[in-house]
């Protein structure tokens, strides 16, 4: 098999909120798989399942092929990064790393090893003999990584382990996790409710709600190609847009007004005539007309969101807020006209009545 996680039918019932229902999951070997959602939707407690720190109500976990449902969690091949990094404040970074080890009752020279080489690759080396304390949050996460690492584990857990962080520390711990994983190539679990995170890190994302995955895939399919409004709105910042209407033949029709839909790539062509969605993300609006593009309205700019690189455009359009996404070197002022244009070709479409993507 070439699966290293496979979640079959997990169900888990607190005393009056069902968490997961009947959660199906296959993570391959190797794999970065992120798992995102709203805050409550039950990431963690997936997480902890598959560590085995919970006892589920349901369902099966196997790790590389071996059913470990009922396994003790050290048994289990994993290892875990917490949020909290969860160290031993009188011990050494070194006895933090090798205390578990010795605890198993490892001979020294292969502990002393395997911690020199969690210690080069996690580049902790000079922090070894000073304690918890004494270091920043990146360095502390470091070692709680590294706490992971000399386990020689051949699956990765992380719940949020980077949301303690200051923004930049963030970014750079970031690419250093990846670089592990691209160094390491074991399977990593991650947790994040941060979306740069997930789409940067991920080979696929689980986009969860309500103990629910809603979609599994790569992010740029995640992205491009959302399977609901659901995932739709929660990826992408700002949000998706939105317009309320009707496909009539190739067209979008809202009010008086029609949107061509020639070229876009209906999932069921049997869907037309049916309430629908239009979504189109902010960076596929424009100022001005461009080639394939449609003008979709004139409006006054409501508000501006200078970020340097780009700047957030906002207006008010059919009872909604609405976003574009322009060149940080625009000239605009605030209250001014402005005509909105769309890319018919990045729309999304989706049903009023199932929320599924058309
Ligand atoms: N011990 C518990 N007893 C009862 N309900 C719980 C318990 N632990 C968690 N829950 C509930 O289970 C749901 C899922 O929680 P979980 O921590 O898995 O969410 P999450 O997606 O990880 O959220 P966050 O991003 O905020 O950490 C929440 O509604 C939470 O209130």
């Amino acid at each position: 098999m070439n699966n290293s996680i496979s979640i079959k039918e997990l169900d888990l019932k607190y005393q009056d909120a069902h968490v997961l229902k009947q959660l199906n999951l296959d993570i391959k070997k190797g794999e970065f798989l992120v798992l995102l959602g709203s805050s409550g939707c039950g990431k963690s407690t997936l997480l902890n399942c598959i560590a085995g720190l919970l006892d589920i109500s349901a369902g099966q976990i196997w790790i590389n092929d071996r059913n470990v449902t009922w396994e003790e969690p050290k048994d289990r091949g994993i290892g875990m990064v917490f949020q909290s990094y969860a160290l031993y404040p009188q011990m050494t970074v070194e006895k933090n790393l090798s205390f578990g080890l010795k605890v198993k009752g490892m001979g020294k020279d292969e502990i002393r090893e395997r911690v020199d080489r969690a210690a080069k690759i996690l580049q902790i080396e000079p922090l070894l003999q000073r304690k918890p304390s004494e270091l920043s949050g990146g360095q502390r996460q470091r070692v709680a990584i590294g706490r992971a690492l000399v386990r020689d584990v051949e699956v990765f857990l992380f719940d949020e382990p980077l949301s303690n962080l200051d923004a930049k520390l963030r970014a750079d711990l970031r690419v250093e996790i990846k670089r592990l994983h691209q160094k390491l190539k074991n399977t990593m679990v991650y947790i994040t409710h941060d979306q740069v995170e997930a789409l940067t890190l991920a080979d696929r994302i689980a986009i969860m709600k309500n103990g629910e995955i809603q979609q599994l895939s790569t992010p740029a399919d995640i992205y491009h190609k959302p399977c609901n409004l659901f995932v739709a709105q929660f990826i992408g910042s700002p949000s998706m847009n939105l317009l309320e209407g009707r496909i009539v033949g190739e067209n979008f029709v809202y009010q008086d007004y029609r949107v061509s839909l020639l070229g876009y790539e209906f999932i069921d062509q049997g869907n037309h005539d049916e309430s629908a969605y239009l979504g189109i993300r902010p960076e596929h609006l424009a100022l001005e007309p461009r080639d394939g593009y449609v003008q979709l309205t004139s409006a006054p700019i409501d508000i501006l969101e200078p970020m340097g690189d780009e700047t957030i455009v906002w207006f008010d359009f059919m009872e909604r807020k609405w976003s574009v996404k322009v060149h940080g070197d625009h000239q605009l002022t605030w209250g001014a006209e402005v005509d909105i244009y769309l890319d018919p070709k990045k729309a999304h479409l989706f049903s009023q009545q199932s929320e599924a993507r058309l």
